[in-house]
């Protein structure tokens, strides 16, 4: 009878591992932040001005609530507290992003900044004394501003500033960290910054820039990922791979137009960032490039808007990642014909030419362009891992936004994250080869224009105090149950409100 239990309860365990319903041990679970978003001390020491700095300093009109990030939550002079709170979670890993002018104020190499080095140095270091992995962006927006006085992204010296800053940062911290990202999300810094949309350096012109952006973006990130590899990795043996945000974008219908057009608003958001360097073939997306030089033609340019890579372009950034991150919110479902917007010519928008409907049973944040859309995680990553040739993958972004009035009790965003972590466990169970998962974010921060209206954070900041008082949401404790016992329980209560540090952290 005995052996009979035993036999009925390895057999229930073992399914239970090959089905995924746990989370395996090794699974790096953590969270993210930016340096604009959270470290405030925007003229500390000598730091150099941004252009966030910049931006919201002379424009605080295009500020949600004419904020900024210059005290933020002062991360700057709060690191220990924040180490704390990963502590308090049981975080295996924490994402965080450098800021460049802080390092090298200038933006240049030619000066690096001992105090800014310092901090991240402190930085670094306090979470290795409590075993929390580093994972590192180089780039989360905050260009220097003396860079983007030379063109920025749009500069053909791009690729060489931003392979220099890289060699700087290996130096300087990869003895320590293991987990290397070159830039976060692409398609914001390019279409958002350089195209249609406004963001920071607010250019105020239309598409001048968009596919330069592109192309130099994806070329620095191989020069940082190929001076990674053959200088320091022989040494440090880290991992160097891009974050790109990819939100599902499924057809509307199921007709032949509707599954084109899904597969243009693919190509146009996320593959011309990612078929560059995860595509057997290399270079940007085919059918995209053949529209863009179509229409490129029809208004009367001399050649394409998206420039093409030469051949040796071409083969240097084919490959150029030891992961993929993906930053993954929510999802679109794209039409042909309906929904479409009116964008103008030229632009990207009007490139793609596609509409996208969001469900209204789909349950809404606090962000207009967030909501909760059932299983896109696994969605995305399968369709990436198909395409791709199943690289490794790490979520590196996934949270949701309330209002601050809503405080601690944010049982939308538990919802969320327990849709999300169940779409995970769905991936692994298919084969994807995702090995770690970034909650965003880890507290309040700087949300871009929205400036501190939508908040995101396991924990709620206080940015009137002047401690930035950090105070955890009940999403908090769930989440550190989840990390705890790898699992997620639909039904678990935190039944306290003061956080704890386990043994071990
Ligand atoms: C909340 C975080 O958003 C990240 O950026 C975006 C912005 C917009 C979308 N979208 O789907 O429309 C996705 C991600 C950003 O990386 C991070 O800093 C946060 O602000």
């Amino acid at each position: 009878m005995k052996l009979l239990i035993f036999i009925s309860l390895l057999a229930v365990f073992c399914d239970a591992a090959l089905r995924h319903d746990r989370f395996p041990d090794d699974f790096l679970f953590g969270t993210a932040t930016a340096s604009y978003q959270i470290e405030g001390g925007w003229n500390a020491d000598d730091k150099g001005e941004n252009i966030w700095d910049r931006m919201t300093h002379t424009r605080p009109e295009v500020i949600k609530d004419r904020s900024n990030g210059d005290d933020a939550a002062d991360t700057y002079n709060n690191y220990k507290r924040d180490v704390e709170m990963m502590r308090e979670l049981g975080l295996d890993a924490y994402r965080f992003s450098l800021s460049w002018s802080r390092i090298l104020p200038n933006g240049l190499a030619n000066k690096v900044s001992e105090a800014g080095v310092a901090f991240y140095n402190n930085y670094i270091n306090e979470m290795l004394a409590y075993n929390i992995t580093p994972m590192v962006t180089l780039y989360h927006w905050d260009l220097p501003q003396k860079l983007q006085d030379l063109g920025g992204f749009a500069s053909p010296y791009f690729p060489e500033w931003f392979e220099n800053y890289a060699k700087v940062v290996f130096t300087q911290f990869g003895d320590r960290v293991k987990y290397w990202i070159t830039f976060n999300e692409p398609r914001e810094i390019c279409y958002q910054g350089y195209g249609y949309v406004e963001k920071a350096p607010i250019l105020n012109i239309t598409d001048v820039g968009t596919y330069y952006c592109a192309k130099n973006l994806v070329l620095g990130h191989a020069r940082a990922y190929h001076v990674y590899n053959d200088l320091f990795k022989p040494t440090q043996g880290g991992e160097c791979g891009i974050t790109i945000s990819v939100n599902w974008m499924g057809p509307l219908t199921d007709s032949e137009e509707d599954l084109y057009a899904a597969e243009i608003k693919r190509q146009a958001d996320w593959g011309i960032f990612a078929e560059p360097i995860f595509s057997e073939q290399g270079g940007f997306p085919k059918e995209f490039s053949e529209i863009v030089a179509k229409k490129s033609a029809e208004q009367g340019y001399p050649s394409s808007r998206l420039p093409a890579f030469t051949e040796e372009e071409r083969e240097y950034v084919r490959g150029a990642s030891d992961f993929f991150g993906v930053n993954h919110y929510t999802a679109n479902l794209i039409s042909a014909n309906e929904y479409k917007g009116n964008w103008p010519v030229p632009s990207m928008y009007a490139d793609v030419d596609v509409g996208t409907y969001v469900p209204p049973e789909w349950v809404p944040a606090a962000s207009s362009w967030l909501k909760l859309a059932p299983n896109s995680i696994f969605n995305a990553l399968t369709h990436l891992h198909n395409r791709y040739n199943g690289p490794v993958f790490y979520i590196t972004e996934n949270g949701w936004s309330q209002l601050l009035e809503e405080g601690y009790e944010d049982d939308s965003r538990i919802a969320y994250y327990r849709a999300a972590l169940n779409s995970v466990l769905d991936c692994l169970h298919a084969g994807v080869d995702l090995r770690g998962y970034m909650a965003w974010s880890l507290m309040d921060n700087f949300e871009w224009m929205q400036g501190y209206t939508e908040r995101f954070g396991l924990y709620e900041v206080d940015f009137t105090s002047p401690q930035k008082t950090r105070t955890p949401r009940k999403s908090a404790f769930v989440y550190k149950h989840i990390i705890s016992t790898r699992a997620i329980d639909p039904d678990y209560e935190p039944d306290t409100r003061t956080m704890w540090i386990d043994e071990g952290h």
